[in-house]
């Protein structure tokens, strides 16, 4: 069985009135890459500010390689590896001198911190521009920078607080498949983020975030087969009438049938042929229709189900 890498429990972070993080827990083994999603302001930043005790909370605990997490628990933060979401590099330092400086934190052999500070040049793609200082980069490279600073001295655990957002897509790109290979050469990663295709593309476990709260944990596959809705097909129907849609919602597993627009939206619970039998209904019933598509359920249709609300805002 996989170890137990961090373990936060029945964690509270209250500012002033407001709970920021509301009795929260999460385990997270070791070789995973968890994805903690949730919308804007449902308390994902605090949980990793807490986890890594750069804030203070108000109740839980939360163990790290075993050990209680502290804020002057050097031997544990040595083995972990930060990417937030906002950029903190040196400006008065070029790109090497600052990757450099960070690793210098933890690594102090000169010999094996050069070769540790080329390799997270290499690995991120910023070898041809260790001159540059950080002003002269682009947001991506700068990203790029962010991200070689947090993980060069080689931690077990990298966690990443949303590090795609404002990234354009070939950057976004190459973060996503750094984090693979990182995970793949052996580190543990938490992925913070409210993009859920990210989460989808990447994490092999996903914890849901609302309101400080834990409100569902699993696989993706797991968390989509706990769902009522299994399929949603879209047809293009202008003369629709009652009669199309009750004939539709007797066609088995279709569940609802909603109107949106010149569209028909078919929910359903399951089976593997609705497409086929919905627009058999339609064609022997000489009822025109345009343009079909169907969706499986996404992370989205989980949190809708649970909350009742969208996952984006
Ligand atoms: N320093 C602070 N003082 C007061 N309230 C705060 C502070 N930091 C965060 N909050 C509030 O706590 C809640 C959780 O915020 P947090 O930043 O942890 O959420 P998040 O899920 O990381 O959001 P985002 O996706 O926007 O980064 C929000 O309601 C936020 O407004």
């Amino acid at each position: 069985m996989s170890q137990c890498v961090v373990e936060i429990e029945n964690l509270v972070k209250r500012y002033g009135d407001k709970v920021a993080v509301d009795h929260f827990s999460l385990n997270v083994n070791e070789g995973e890459i968890l994805g903690l999603l949730g919308p804007n302001g449902s308390g994902k930043t605090t949980t990793i500010n807490c986890l890594l005790s750069l804030l203070q909370y108000d109740k839980g605990t939360v163990t790290i390689f075993d050990k209680e997490m502290k804020p002057e628990a050097y031997d544990i933060k040595s083995q972990i590896g930060v990417v937030m979401q906002n950029v903190a590099v040196i400006d008065t330092l070029n790109v090497y001198e600052n990757v450099d400086f960070f690793c210098g934190l933890y690594i102090r052999d000169k010999a094996t911190r050069k070769q540790y500070v080329e390799e997270a040049l290499e690995f991120t793609g910023l070898t041809e521009y260790k001159k540059y200082k950080p002003k002269k980069l682009s947001g991506g490279l700068l990203r790029r920078l962010n991200i070689a600073c947090g993980i060069a001295h080689k931690p077990k655990l990298i966690i990443f607080d949303e590090p795609t957002v404002a990234v354009d897509p070939q950057s976004r790109n190459a973060i996503l498949e750094g984090i693979k290979k990182m995970n793949k050469d052996g580190a543990t990663i938490i992925y913070t983020s409210h993009y859920m295709e990210e989460v989808e593309e990447l994490c092999s476990r996903v914890v849901i975030m609302d309101h400080g709260k834990n409100i569902a944990n699993g696989t993706t596959s797991e968390l989509k087969s706990s769902l009522m809705n299994r399929e949603t097909i879209r047809v293009n129907l202008p003369n629709k009438n009652d009669e199309v849609i009750k004939g539709l919602k007797e066609i088995n597993h279709v569940y609802k049938v909603k109107e949106d627009g010149d569209d028909l939206v078919i929910k359903c619970d399951g089976g593997d042929h609705n497409l086929v039998h919905v627009l058999s209904y339609l064609t022997d019933n000489n009822i025109p229709f345009g343009h079909v598509s169907t969706e499986l359920p996404t992370l989205n249709d989980v949190f809708l189900e649970i909350t009742g609300k969208e996952l984006r805002d």
